[in-house]
C-alpha cells in the first residue's frame, strides 16, 4: 500500500490560514488521532488539535473519502494558524505516525495514476498553478476541462475504425479489396493528416500563450535598446551608457501586456568588431531575433549620417528613438527608406514620449495574434513531438498501400500509441518524471 504523504497546499510563509495537505491510507486515523472524531466526508469542521492533552491548533478539517478525492485516495486537508510553529509541531506529529512529506507533483502523480487525470490535465494543473496572464489561465482551464480530450479522442476513434478496416483486408488476403473500401481507406488517412496538419501549425499560438510571446530588441550599439528595455519593464534591470556596446548577454525578461504574457529580450547593439566577447554577444542577438515571433527595431534617428536598416523585414516594428535630437528632415528621410509593411514609432527614451503609443499598439498585436477564439491543440513541445510522430506514421501508412496491408496496420497502429501517450495511456516513467517534477510541492 501506498504510504500516506503530505505538504503544504498553500503558499510557504507566514500566513493567516495555510492548508496542510494529506494523501493515502492512514488520512482518517491522523485526523482521528488529532480531532478525536471523525467528520461526515466532503464536510468541514471546525476542532481542536489536541495531543497528549495539549492543544496545537484550532483548524477547520476536510476528510475525503477515497475514490471521491483529488488523488482517488483518502485524502485530508487541515486549515490552520499559518505560523512556523504549528507547522513543524503537526509535521512532527505526521512523521511520528509513518508519513512522509509529499515530493514535488505527488499529489497530482497519484490523481493520475488513479485514473482522476489524463496526462494532459495534469499539465493544466501545473500551468493553472503558474498562470500569470488571463490568457494563460484561460488556456490551462481549457485544457483542465478536457480540451484536448475531445479533440484527441475524435482523431483516435477515426484511427481505430482505420484500423478495423485494414485488419479485415490483412484477415482476408484472398478476397479481392473493393475498390470503393481502399478508396476510403485512403481518402480517410489523407483527411486526418491534413486535420493534424494544420493542428500543428495552429499549435504555436498555445506555446506563445503558455510560454510568453517572444519579443526581441534589436538594433546599433547606443541607438537605445536597453533604454527601450528598462522602460518596457517599468524598471531599471539593463544597464544604460553612453558607451556603445555596453550591452553584451541576452537579457530576458517576463511582462504582463493586456491579457498577456510576453518575453522580451534586450540584444547587444550589432556592428563589426574584432572583441570576441561583443561578437559573441552579437551572434546571439542575432540568433534571437532569428526566433523571435516579433523583432522591435530601436533606430538612433538623430545620427547624422544614413542609418543602415539591412535586417528589419515586413511585420517587424521599429522605433524611432531620440526624437528629442532628430532633425525633422532626418526622420521623414528614415521614413520613406523603410521597407514595406513595417509598423513604424517614435519616441524619445529621454523624455519618455512614444512609449504610450508603443505599448497600445503591442497590446493590439498579441490580441490579434493569440486570442482564444478556438483551443489550441498542443501547448507544450511534448504534444507538438507526437502529433508530428502521428502525422509522420500516416504519412508512411500512405506510401506503403494495400500490396502489405500489415505494414499498413502497424503504422495506423503506431499513430495511435502516439495519441495514447498524449494522455499518458502508455506510461513511460522518464516522461512522467520529468512531467511531474516540474510541479510545486503540494500539488
Ligand atoms: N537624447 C536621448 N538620449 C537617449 C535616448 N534614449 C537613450 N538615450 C541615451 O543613449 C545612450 C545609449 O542608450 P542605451 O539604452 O544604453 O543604448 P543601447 O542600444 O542599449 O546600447 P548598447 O547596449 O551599447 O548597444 C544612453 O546614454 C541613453 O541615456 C533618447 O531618446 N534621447
Ligand atoms: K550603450
Ligand atoms: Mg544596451
Amino acid at each position: 500500500m501506498k504510504q500516506t504523504i503530505f505538504a503544504l497546499a498553500s503558499a510557504q510563509g507566514r500566513a493567516g490560514v495555510s492548508v496542510i495537505r494529506l494523501s493515502g491510507p492512514q488520512s482518517a486515523e491522523v485526523i482521528q488521532a488529532l480531532l478525536g472524531r471523525l467528520p461526515k466526508p466532503r464536510f468541514a469542521t471546525l476542532g481542536r488539535l489536541v495531543q497528549d492533552g495539549e492543544t496545537i491548533d484550532q483548524a477547520l478539517v476536510l476528510y475525503f473519502k477515497g475514490p471521491h478525492s483529488f488523488t482517488g485516495e483518502d485524502c485530508a486537508e487541515f486549515h490552520i494558524h499559518g505560523s512556523r510553529a504549528v507547522l513543524d509541531r503537526l509535521y512532527g506529529i505526521f512523521r511520528s505516525m509513518g508519513l512522509r512529506h509529499a515530493e514535488a507533483g505527488e499529489f497530482s502523480r497519484r490523481a493520475f495514476e488513479n485514473g482522476k487525470l489524463d496526462l494532459t490535465q495534469a499539465e493544466a494543473i501545473s500551468d493553472l498553478v503558474e498562470a500569470e496572464s488571463e490568457a494563460q489561465r484561460q488556456q490551462a482551464l481549457m485544457q483542465l476541462d478536457g480540451g484536448f480530450r475531445e479533440r484527441y479522442g475524435q482523431w483516435r476513434d477515426n484511427l481505430i475504425k482505420l484500423l478495423a478496416h485494414i485488419e479485415a483486408i490483412v484477415d482476408f488476403p484472398d478476397e479481392d479489396i473493393p475498390e470503393s473500401l481502399s478508396d476510403k481507406i485512403v481518402g480517410d488517412i489523407i483527411a486526418l493528416k491534413s486535420d493534424i496538419a494544420s493542428a500543428i501549425d495552429d499549435s504555436r499560438r498555445g506555446r506563445q500563450i503558455r510560454e510568453g510571446y517572444r519579443i526581441a530588441i534589436m538594433g546599433k550599439p547606443n541607438a537605445g535598446k536597453s533604454s527601450l528595455f528598462n522602460a518596457l519593464l517599468e524598471n531599471d534591470t539593463a544597464i544604460v551608457t553612453p558607451i556603445a556596446g555596453t550591452t553584451r548577454d541576452v537579457i530576458e525578461s517576463h511582462i504582463r501586456i493586456g491579457n498577456y504574457t510576453a518575453l522580451i529580450y534586450d540584444t547587444a547593439g550589432l556592428r563589426e568588431t574584432d572583441d570576441v566577447v561583443e561578437s559573441e554577444g552579437i551572434r546571439r542577438a542575432r540568433a534571437r531575433g532569428d526566433t523571435a515571433d516579433l523583432r522591435l527595431w530601436v533606430i538612433d534617428s538623430s545620427e547624422s549620417q544614413a542609418s543602415d536598416l539591412s535586417g528589419i523585414r515586413a511585420g517587424d516594428y521599429v522605433v524611432l528613438n531620440k526624437s528629442d535630437r532628430a532633425e525633422a528632415g532626418k526622420i521623414d528621410d528614415l521614413k520613406a527608406r523603410m521597407p514595406d509593411d513595417v509598423h513604424l514609432f517614435e519616441t524619445s527614451l529621454l523624455t519618455d514620449t512614444g512609449t504610450d503609443a508603443l505599448r497600445v499598439a503591442l497590446e493590439a498585436h498579441l490580441e490579434k495574434a493569440l486570442s482564444l477564439s478556438t483551443f489550441p491543440a498542443a501547448t507544450r513541445e511534448r504534444h507538438m513531438e507526437r502529433l508530428r510522430e502521428a502525422e509522420a506514421c500516416l504519412d508512411r501508412a500512405l506510401g506503403i498501400g494495400f500490396g502489405t496491408p500489415e505494414l499498413m496496420a502497424e503504422d495506423i497502429r503506431q499513430a495511435l500509441s502516439a495519441f495514447d501517450a498524449l494522455f499518458g495511456r502508455t506510461d513511460v516513467e522518464q516522461v512522467l518524471d520529468h512531467i511531474f517534477s516540474s510541479f510545486c510541492i503540494g500539488k
